[in-house]
């Protein structure tokens, strides 16, 4: 099928590039030419486990084109995706200026045949028939120009735009660092609209995996393919990061308590997630959670619960949980070092989780801040971060090339992300290299004893 993906970010490049991989015919359309120059060298824009591959793939059969063109887009889309970002206003609410922009973009291109519009950003319940007013009206105007003058001595008749076109609402519910896997093997398709030809269109679309002909296992039922009204669908993204979000909180608040009543929250959570309505997953308690998508989802949710009288509880709570929990390490450090003033505190990982070059409200941010406000000097070692120089929203912050660079000369470290590579440090030599050898472990990664025997000081979270 003929695809146009718009927005070429986290989403809108894996969706394009993972739909061209299985055969369709996508071009992906992004307002910065950077992005759009690079992309058609060949080159990733971002840092996604198997996404250069994957695009590459698509490049070589000829399923895929970058471009910044819309119009040409529009025109060769059937289905026409709108995944551009939906950051958080300063009040939590939802910024949708980039979707109005492209859906009234979408409107003043659209001619020609029948379309689906759909909404892959994360957008405010009752997006959609918002996007399908402001499309209308970007047809609208484009009529209005079409409309000879009156009075001018123009008699010719201009044709009417045809534009036939529903929208769906499609979330995302991919997670950085395994965008490429997550788009092969979902847990299920969500599709929000009442268009019984929109809605075939998309499951054609989607056949091939929901067939699992790219799984990793391919022998797993059919991916479930949730049909729902347009609401419902945008909820059910909100709900789902709220839900999540909400479960780390829990744990970390368990951490809290494990850590004043002598507990190992490692066991609890392991205790707690054989229980088969519990599960094990996101049972990680650790420094809080951050990224693109968790805490601008829940301020979002609760600001929509504001605007209808409803005060939500429970996602209050579950923010203001993990608000404090951004500040535990830092609790932590002033415990082992006493002063901060004048210590030289180092980080292991910047951004907000493994295998994503993405520090969109990262824990670590906070922690330097709050570091440089109490006069500490702050260093980093970041997989990533170090070796791309990507330095996007650091300041404060000397960031190292290796590991032990980073530990020469520091009074204590901290774990903040949880990369693979830090499980095979020389922790021993590290330690050698440090004023004081405290390790503050913020996502209770490395194993306690053996941190000791390597002459650390060993303080986890909730163990
Ligand atoms: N990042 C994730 O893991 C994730 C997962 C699920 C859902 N989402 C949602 O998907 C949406 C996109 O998120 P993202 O992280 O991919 O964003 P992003 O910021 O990485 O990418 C957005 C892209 O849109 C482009 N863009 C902005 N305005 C444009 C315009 N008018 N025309 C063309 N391109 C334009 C930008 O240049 C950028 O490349 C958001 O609503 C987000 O909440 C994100
Ligand atoms: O047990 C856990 C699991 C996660 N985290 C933290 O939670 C945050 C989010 O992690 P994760 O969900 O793995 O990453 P995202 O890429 O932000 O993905 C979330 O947000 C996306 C954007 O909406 C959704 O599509 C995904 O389904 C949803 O998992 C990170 O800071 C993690 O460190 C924990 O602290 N403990």
């Amino acid at each position: 099928m003929r695809v146009c993906v718009i927005g070429t970010g986290y989403v809108g490049l894996v969706t394009g590039a993972c739909l061209a991989y299985i055969g369709h015919d996508v071009i992906c359309i992004d307002n910065n030419e950077e992005k759009v120059k690079l992309m058609k060298s060949g080159q990733s824009p971002i840092f996604e486990p198997g996404l250069s591959e994957i695009m590459q793939s698509a490049i070589n059969s000829r399923n895929i084109q970058f471009s910044s063109d819309l119009p040409a887009g529009v025109a060769h889309g059937e289905i026409l995706f709108i995944a551009v970002g939906t950051p958080p206003l300063p009040n939590g609410e939802s910024d949708t200026r980039y979707v109005e922009a492209v859906a009234r973009g979408i409107g003043a291109n659209l001619n020609g045949g029948y379309k689906v519009i759909v909404n892959k950003s994360t957008v405010p319940i009752g997006s959609g028939d918002w996007v399908r007013m402001i499309v209308l009206d970007g047809i609208a105007e484009r009529q209005k120009t079409l409309i000879p003058i009156s009075g001018s001595s123009c008699e010719e008749k201009l044709p009417e735009i045809s534009a036939q076109f529903d929208v769906v609402s499609n979330p995302e519910f991919l997670r950085e660092g395994s965008a490429v896997y997550d788009t092969f093997n979902p847990d299920r398709i969500v599709l929000g609209g009442n268009s019984l030809q929109a809605i075939g269109m998309m499951k054609d679309l989607y056949a091939p995996i929901v067939e699992r002909k790219f799984a990793a296992d391919q022998s797993l039922p059919p991916v479930p393919v949730l049909v729902t009204d347009l609401s419902s669908a945008e909820m059910i993204k909100y709900a789902a990061n709220a839900f999540l979000a909400t479960k780390i909180s829990f744990i970390n608040e368990v951490a809290n308590i494990c850590d004043r009543v002598g507990a190992d929250v490692t066991q609890v959570a392991k205790g707690i997630g054989l229980d088969s309505r519990i599960g094990n997953k996101f049972l990680q308690a650790g420094i809080g959670w951050g990224g693109s998508c968790f805490p601008k989802d829940v301020s979002a949710l609760i600001h929509t619960a504001d605007d209808y009288g409803y005060e939500a509880q429970l996602m209050k709570a579950a923010v203001s949980v993990n608000e404090r929990q951004r500040l535990i390490a830092l609790e932590k450090l002033q415990q082992a070092l006493k002063i901060l003033k004048g210590k030289t505190v180092g980080l292991l990982g910047l951004t907000f989780k493994p295998d994503t070059d993405d520090l969109r409200d990262a824990p670590a941010l906070n922690l330097i801040e709050q570091l440089n406000r109490l006069g500490a000097k702050v260093k980093a070692y970041d997989p990533i971060i170090s070796q791309t120089g990507m330095r996007h929203g650091l300041s404060g912050v000397l960031v190292e090339t290796d590991a032990e660079r980073l530990a020469d000369s520091c009074d204590a470290l901290v774990l903040v992300t949880e990369w693979q590579q830090f499980s095979t440090l020389d922790y021993g030599k590290m330690a050698r290299l440090m004023n004081h050898a405290v390790m503050i472990d913020g996502r209770n990664f490395l194993d306690p004893e053996a941190m000791v025997r390597d002459g650390f000081q060993y303080v986890g979270v909730g163990r």
